[in-house]
């Protein structure tokens, strides 16, 4: 039979863990980036390297079978979140 609901759960739950993980460990990078930016002045939002990113996590997605709307709308908010993280830690408006 099929593994038990009880057992793929557990394995979300794993896989769950280690997003968060790499979610924190990414934020952590950004507090990084924005020391980096308070110091020299490059802003917070950078239009095109939003783009590269949110274009390249969609291709690399979707060579994992992964639709790239989904990833694309995913990135958004994991960079808009970034964001509002730099904006805090260096002062202006969120
Ligand atoms: O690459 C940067 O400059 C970042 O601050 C990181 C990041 C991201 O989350 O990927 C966030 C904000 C930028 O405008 C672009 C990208």
């Amino acid at each position: 039979m099929a593994a038990d609901l009880t057992e793929l759960r557990r394995l979300i739950d794993d896989i769950d863990d280690r997003l968060l993980d790499l979610l924190a460990e990414r934020i952590a990078v950004a507090e990084r980036v924005a020391d980096y930016k308070r110091a020299t002045g490059i802003p917070v939002r950078l239009p095109d390297r939003i783009e590269a990113v949110k274009a390249r996590c969609a291709e690399r997605g979707a060579a994992r079978g992964l639709d790239p709307v989904y990833v694309r709308d995913l990135w958004g908010r994991i960079i808009e979140e970034t964001c509002r993280l730099e904006e805090r830690l260096i002062g202006t408006p969120a």
